[in-house]
């Protein structure tokens, strides 16, 4: 699990004194560039580095290329997200290792499909979110980068796919299942749909050699850990492209043609408030009142059960250590009185 510091965002930079330049619009690659190359400022010499896949990855992967050559980075060892970075990174001369030799990395840089206010994740949509999710697990920070148009308020609500990796082997039993886990389950409208490619719609094949279900949905997921927990319950399963309290930083670069400058490095306020809010609005579509009285909806929070269930096992401990301590106090004070009484005894022989 990466260890989690504080996210960070990146804004246009604005200065209300000055008038603003003349609007240039950036692609959305250009975009993509820049926040691959601000993340790239955090890379330092001599560290192991997780090497993202996609389109945005692409650009960190470059750059990390061109600084090496430059000489201003030396002594970077790169473990590859996929095949296809494998090669760019072959490429362009990074010497690369892999997770058995080096199972703890220090930074990974990687794109994301959906980037919601926790920082949550959707990856996967390229296809490698097996060995993405392995090799940024491994790392003590994980830096994503995305432009503007992947920020959202809830992972899977705009309907785009949430992908799943399969195993080939009667994968339309795995894909049914998957759908009917969120229509019966978690009574979220769900189509699940195997992704193929070609012009003959062959199975899109993994670089596991597995296959992928992309799900789509009609509205939020809304119970992120418990879904997940649920999908990799699945025998078939095997990943899937939610990424939870994984990331610890998100560069977002955006906005019509401005340079981007770094604003703010402690979003924990805003973390507290928001999950305030969502806490608030879980209650009260768990205990939501309909006509024919307390209704139990799928709003249902499986982590409170958790937590309850931990603390009474708690109280269950306490309770017997108690008792023992006691039986121990009390056998000890036993044995005390009995000694001096019979050491009186004697004394009076
Ligand atoms: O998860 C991924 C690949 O599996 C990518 O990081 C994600 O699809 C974003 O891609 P891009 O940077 O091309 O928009």
């Amino acid at each position: 699990m990466a260890i989690s510091s504080p996210p960070l965002f990146l804004f246009p930079e604005s200065s209300p004194m000055e008038a603003p330049p003349p609007p240039t619009i950036l692609t959305q690659d250009e975009l993509k560039k820049i926040a691959a190359y601000k993340a790239v400022e955090f890379v330092e010499s001599g560290m192991v580095l997780g090497l993202g896949t996609g389109s945005t990855a692409k650009h960190a992967v470059d750059r990390i290329a061109e600084l090496l050559h430059q000489g201003k980075l030396t002594n970077i060892v790169g473990v590859p997200t996929s095949k296809k970075t494998q090669e760019q990174a072959i490429s362009l001369g990074i010497p690369l290792s892999d997770l058995d030799k080096h199972p703890i990395l220090d930074l990974a840089i990687d794109g994301a499909d959906e980037v919601d206010p926790y920082l949550n994740l959707v990856k996967g949509r390229g296809g490698s979110l097996l060995r993405e999710k392995m090799v940024e697990s491994a790392c003590k920070k994980f830096i994503v980068i995305v432009d503007q148009t992947k920020l959202v308020k809830n992972l899977g609500g705009t309907g785009d796919a949430v992908p799943v990796e399969v195993v080939p082997f009667c994968w339309k039993f795995t894909e049914t299942r998957l759908q009917r886990l969120f229509e019966e389950k978690f009574e979220v409208g769900c189509v699940a749909k195997l992704r193929v490619c070609g012009k003959n719609e062959e199975p899109f094949v993994t670089d596991n050699m597995n296959y992928i279900v992309d799900l789509f949905f009609e509205k939020e997921i809304g119970d992120l850990e418990a879904a997940s927990d649920e999908i990799l319950r699945l025998a078939g399963v095997v990943e899937h492209g939610m990424f939870l309290n994984m990331a610890t930083t998100v560069i977002v670069a955006g906005g019509a043609g401005r340079s981007i400058n770094m604003v703010d490095a402690n979003m924990s306020a805003l973390r507290e408030r928001i999950e305030n809010i969502r806490t608030k609005e879980r209650l009260q579509r768990c205990y939501r009142v309909e006509q024919a009285g307390w209704c139990y909806s799928s709003g249902y929070d499986y982590t409170l059960k958790r937590d309850a269930k931990l603390s009474e096992s708690l109280n269950f401990m306490v309770l017997v250590c108690k008792t023992f301590g006691l039986t121990i106090a009390t056998s000890s004070s036993l044995l005390c009185i009995l000694s001096v009484v019979v050491y009186l005894r004697f004394l009076g022989q």
